[in-house]
């Protein structure tokens, strides 16, 4: 029996589970969801605690993170600590050198492990191969309709909501995307921690109003070759930030936690 827990229950979280059933061949329980406030009749009589350690007392094996960077800075170390496997999907905070070093050595004191899924994005199993192989460069762009940056530092540059055309509204490094777009830009850092780094990975990101999907390019050049990806992915209908494929891989993530075959 996986015991499972969360935190967060936005659109990633609520996707997770109504998945894991679909995912999960073992038996499970998904034994609480933290959030920041009550919620009476979750889903399932699944029980909402507001504080960290109402959910460690219900032991689960494993936590899945899908709420947000402070969230991975108040509870990460802690939830490793307690010898309890974790999910980042808001892996952008490990952009965060301290951060990262704190949490991987929680890690590495506990029997529990980190698990960052691909999220939004695909072909990170070619890009950590060919990091071995050796990589000479590594470019990431991203291009999202307007709506999908209100509520960003995009707001002080262009007019989000009269743009008529295409506007680069950052083009720098991965570390500096992911600090800069912490509800946007997760994908940044994977890209980074996959391959070449949060300062060599250089990175574009543009509102498009001529488009409605989330599109994601990687472009990769190495010793074992080059490769270009690009995906278009559906906005999830609850938080067009966030593009639907994300939630089925952090339960994938999960699943293979209860897994003899990783895949
Ligand atoms: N790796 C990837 O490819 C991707 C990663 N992400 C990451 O996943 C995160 C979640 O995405 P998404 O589900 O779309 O976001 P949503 O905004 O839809 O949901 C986030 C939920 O988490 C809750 N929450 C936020 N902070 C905390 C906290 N400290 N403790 C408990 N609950 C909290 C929010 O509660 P409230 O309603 O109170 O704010 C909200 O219900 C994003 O912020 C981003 O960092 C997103 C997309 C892709
Ligand atoms: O879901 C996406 O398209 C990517 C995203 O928001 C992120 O990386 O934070």
């Amino acid at each position: 029996m996986i015991k499972i827990g969360l935190i967060g229950f936005g659109a990633i979280g609520q996707c997770v589970i109504a998945t894991l059933p679909k995912a999960l061949t073992e038996e499970y329980q998904v034994v609480g969801i933290l959030t920041r406030k009550n919620i009476d009749n979750l889903v399932n009589d699944i029980s909402s605690y507001t504080n960290i350690d109402q959910l460690l007392a219900q032991h689960p094996d494993i936590i899945v993170e899908c709420a947000g960077h402070d969230a991975v800075k108040e509870y990460g170390c802690k939830i490793l600590a307690a010898n309890i496997s974790l999910v980042i999907s808001s892996i952008g905070a490990l952009a965060d050198s301290h951060l990262y070093e704190q949490l991987k050595h929680a890690s590495t004191n506990s029997q529990a492990k980190i698990y960052l899924p691909a999220g939004a994005i695909g072909g990170i199993d070619a890009l950590v191969a060919a990091k071995l192989g050796g990589l000479n460069e590594v470019t990431y762009t991203m291009r999202k309709p307007p709506k999908a940056w209100l509520g960003t530092v995009a707001e002080a540059l262009v007019d989000l909501n009269g743009l008529q055309q295409a506007e680069v509204i950052f083009s720098g490094s991965a570390g500096e995307a992911a600090t800069l777009y912490p509800k946007n830009t997760n994908v940044t850092a994977t890209i980074a921690l996959a391959g070449l780094g949060f300062e060599e990975t250089k990175v574009q990101l543009i509102a498009d109003p001529e488009i409605e999907d989330n599109i994601h390019e990687i472009w990769v050049s190495g010793e074992t070759g080059s490769f270009t990806i690009v995906l278009a992915g559906k906005p999830s209908s609850y938080n067009p930030k966030t593009s639907a494929l994300t939630a089925f891989s952090v339960t994938n993530c999960v699943a293979n936690f209860g897994s003899s075959i990783i895949i």
